[in-house]
């Protein structure tokens, strides 16, 4: 009825492939196994994912499936990807062609283990998962439904590599955007989804829940009715009390924890949990390049001397372990030989990573939104300074002792007398006599220079929501 289906995909599939046995099913098709009949590739197997056009009733649903190809096609190559073939299409059908994986679901490994992994049997599965997404974040993806049913094992061996399906929900996502229509799965769907104001964080929480289901067997967030879940996604705090946590290294638990956390600016990125020191040293895992150091760079390169000064000072009491994906990220950009980054090293090091599809557009918008940086180089201890980020930090229980420890710093070499127009300004607060009343804490009566809670109110600068009034 005036739906336009065609999809433009080729046509012709039942000359190309023989189609076999179903190997799966969804919501909105069927997954079969099929052989190439003709071509180098001949007898070769695939797994084709038939969506019947007759179930495409509304535009929205027809543009779903144009959005699963076109990002499936764009994320084409990594390793820990179903790898896309084709897709075609006829009267009745739109086919996916893709890698066939013989393993079958993650879901089906972890049930029949009886819930049971060992630390380093959850480790090697979350490192792939961790990886693909960290890939796709820096694409500019977010997957949306991550969860054990749609990872699937290539072959039935014990060690078989790991691929992501099931683009069906997936989307495209600016950095600095939000997204706000409430898809996934219950026990999967991150807070921040229900807010309907979420990113990439997103997926970051769904491999939070995946990781504590590996670990211990059961669900973070469970409850008997849709609603019921929800709240307890919202408001209930997993235990961590019962067997088998007790007997986990600290570490595993600090993972978790830092992957379900309900703030997402708290959450730690996909590239930040593969150098969190649970799952850093196992194998040789390669930190990939993460856009949270962007999107914080921006706003410091936005930010006023005396915040860029409360930041170095910030910057100056990181620990070891923070200091370890400052390091990672940093030499991604490979520095030059006075150690020193540019503009030119983020181009070169966003092309790198970027697959065709996106190296047009989304690297350009990156780098626009860094054109500050232009004529500047950037050394590691401002780079820490710029990429540092104030909201994890705070979620940290040391984080008292580092924010008052670069406090005593900035108090040294930084603090200055500050009016409350001029910090109502740098905060992105407009002045109005409530406002005045509250700011008076923030500056020190004595000499008119930032105090503790000013400094850290500092630290956080502008709200995203008040930058991007601004804009
Ligand atoms: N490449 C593949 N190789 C083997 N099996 C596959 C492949 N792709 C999908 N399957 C099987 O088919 C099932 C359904 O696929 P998929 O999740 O893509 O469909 P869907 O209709 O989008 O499902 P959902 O209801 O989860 O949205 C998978 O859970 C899996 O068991
Ligand atoms: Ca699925
Ligand atoms: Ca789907």
């Amino acid at each position: 009825r005036g739906l336009d289906k065609g999809f433009g995909f080729n046509k012709g599939f039942a000359a190309k492939y023989d189609l076999g046995d179903e190997v799966g099913r969804g919501h909105f098709g069927y997954t079969c196994a099929a052989r190439i009949r003709k071509g180098a590739r001949k007898g070769d197997a695939v797994a084709v994912k038939v969506i019947p056009k007759a179930k495409m009733t509304t535009s929205i649903a027809i543009e779903d499936v144009r959005r699963e190809v076109k990002i499936l096609k764009a994320l084409a190559g990594h390793k820990n990807l179903v790898q896309f073939y084709d897709a075609y299409e006829d009267n009745e059908n739109v086919y996916i062609v893709m890698e066939l994986c013989e393993g079958g679901e993650l879901l089906d490994r972890i049930l029949s283990r009886g819930g049971k992994y060992s630390e380093d049997d959850a480790k090697s599965v979350l490192v792939q998962i961790l990886n693909v997404v960290a890939f796709c974040h820096i694409q500019g993806v977010v997957h949306r439904d991550l969860k054990p049913e749609n990872f699937l094992f290539t072959s039935k061996d014990e060690n078989s590599q790991l691929k992501t399906i099931d683009f069906g929900l997936s989307d495209f996502v600016k950095p600095d955007e939000r997204l706000n229509d409430i898809v996934g799965s219950a026990y999967y769907v991150a807070p921040e989804v229900l807010h309907r104001c979420y990113s990439t964080e997103a997926d970051v929480w769904s491999i939070g829940v995946i990781a504590y289901i590996l670990l211990c067997g059961s669900r973070p967030f469970w409850a008997r009715t849709e609603s019921g879940i929800f709240r307890s996604v919202l408001k209930a705090d997993p235990s961590y009390n019962e067997a088998p946590w007790p007997s986990l290294t600290p570490e595993a638990m600090d993972f978790v924890k830092r992957l379900l956390s309900k703030d997402p600016r708290r959450r730690m990125t996909a590239a930040q949990a593969l150098g969190h020191p649970w799952i850093r040293n196992y194998n040789d895992i390669k930190m990939p390049l993460d856009v949270l150091i962007f999107r914080l760079i921006k706003a410091y390169i936005r930010s006023s001397s005396l915040r860029k000064a409360a930041l170095k000072a910030l910057s100056k009491t990181l620990t070891v372990d923070e200091l370890f994906y400052l390091k990672g990220q940093f030499s991604l950009l490979e520095p030059d030989r006075n150690g020193c980054i540019t503009l030119d090293n983020i181009r070169m090091a966003l092309t790198r990573e970027a697959t065709d599809a996106m190296k047009e557009t989304r690297v350009q918008e990156i780098l626009v939104s860094l054109s500050a940086l232009q004529y500047r180089r950037m050394d590691f201890h401002e780079f820490c300074a710029a990429a540092v980020s104030v909201h994890q930090l705070e979620a940290l229980d040391r984080w008292e002792q580092h924010a008052r420890s670069a406090y005593e710093i900035f108090e040294k070499d930084g603090n200055r007398a500050i009016v409350i127009d001029e910090l109502a300004s740098e905060l992105g607060l407009s002045p109005s006599v409530p406002l005045h009343v509250v700011l008076q804490d923030w500056i020190r009566h004595t000499d008119g220079k930032l105090s503790f809670l000013g400094f850290v109110k500092l630290l956080h600068g502008m709200s995203s929501r008040s930058l991007s009034k601004m804009r």
